[in-house]
């Protein structure tokens, strides 16, 4: 059985639950947030709504977006009042089990017994949160990326019990709200955030080991694979540039860094059947005949063209003092 999400309520309205809240209420739902208290709900509603009209000021929300938000987004009642009849609540506390735990817990005690939950963590299994929910089909994480308003990706992790029509229902939500959304399995850290820290961690050993300085990584990162990674994930960029490439790259890391950087079996296997990518139509995302080829490289150079174009309009961001 298929099924609408019309009525959203938001458990915690700080950076990235007021940012869920004003995309879902700029998407035609009816929002209500719910902070700590009333007044917190209140203050964040206010702010919500200033950012809203700074954000339309800028050319960043369409003319008119603020007036749907202001007439699509509440607050002022208690959790118990603010959950007690939507279709949808969607947890953005802190990220603490605990908290997290007892604010599951406090929406479990007042809301439908069908009223989907998701929670907005970054890093927390599915698993460790469920215990503290009752019907625990109706809860799944949807994981939303800062800021909100503007990064499309939202990360789907089903518990153990997590029904389809649910995710289905979540998913609906998302693509109306103009969400990209990909489901993964119930692991720490998920997919975004254990790829994003393992970038993180080999970073901050590159600095530790004085290879570069922290602002010379951010410059090859922004500038190289990352500009890049707007476009196209890991795997889609290993087959553009070669995986009988990347296996020879990898038997260097392999010398250097042993066990930790060397060669993935899904690469040497892919070389080994003749799958070198896109160069010879059979790559780790697929096959590709000469027409999808041909369409990929020319998708590829506009966006890449294009996107220098962005950067070089916006000019350099804004920088802290290194020395500071
Ligand atoms: N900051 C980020 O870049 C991202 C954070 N997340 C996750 O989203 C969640 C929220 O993160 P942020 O918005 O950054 O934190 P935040 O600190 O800005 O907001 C958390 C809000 O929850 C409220 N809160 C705490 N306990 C509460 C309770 N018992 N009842 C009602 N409200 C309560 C706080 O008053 C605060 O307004 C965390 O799980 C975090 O890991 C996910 C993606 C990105
Ligand atoms: O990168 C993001 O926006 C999210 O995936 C996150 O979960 C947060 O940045 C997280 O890493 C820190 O809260």
């Amino acid at each position: 059985m298929s099924r609408t999400i019309s009525t959203v309520t938001i458990v915690g309205a700080g950076y990235m639950g007021g940012g869920i809240a004003q995309s879902l209420a700029l998407a035609g739902r009816k929002v209500e947030i719910v902070d700590v208290d009333v007044q917190a709900s209140l203050t964040g509603l206010e702010r919500l709504l200033a950012e809203a009209q700074d954000f339309e000021d800028q050319g960043l929300y369409e003319p008119g977006s603020t007036e749907k938000i202001r007439g699509n987004l509440a607050a002022g009642r208690t959790l118990a009042e603010a959950v007690a009849d939507v279709d949808f609540i969607e947890e953005a506390v802190f990220e603490r089990p605990d908290v997290k735990r007892d604010v599951l817990a406090q929406i479990c005690a007042h809301a439908r017994p069908d009223a989907i939950i998701g929670t907005n963590t970054s890093t927390i299994p599915v698993h460790v949160l469920a215990p503290a929910v009752t019907n625990p089909e109706r809860f799944l994480t949807v994981h939303f990326s800062n800021p909100a308003p503007f990064i499309p990706g939202v990360e789907l992790v089903a518990g153990e019990a997590t029904t389809q029509d649910v995710i289905d229902a979540v998913k609906d939500l998302l693509a109306s709200a103009g969400r990209e959304g990909a489901q993964v399995a119930d692991t720490p850290g998920m997919v975004l955030n254990r790829l994003q820290y393992a970038l993180l961690k080999e970073a901050t050993s590159v600095v530790e080991e004085g290879v570069a300085t922290v602002e010379d990584v951010d410059t090859i990162v922004r500038t190289t694979f990352g500009f890049r990674l707007g476009f196209f994930g890991p795997f889609a960029i290993a087959d553009q540039a070669g995986l009988d490439v990347y296996e020879n790259c990898f038997r260097t890391f392999e010398e250097a860094f042993g066990e930790r950087l060397a060669t993935p079996a899904m690469i040497s296997e892919a070389v080994a059947a003749d799958r070198k990518g896109v160069k010879n139509g059979k790559g780790l995302t697929g096959d590709f005949d000469e027409a999808t080829k041909d369409a990929l490289i020319a998708y590829r150079n506009k966006a890449y063209s294009r996107m220098g174009e962005l950067l070089r309009e916006l000019g350099p961001a804004p920088k802290a003092d290194p020395q500071g």
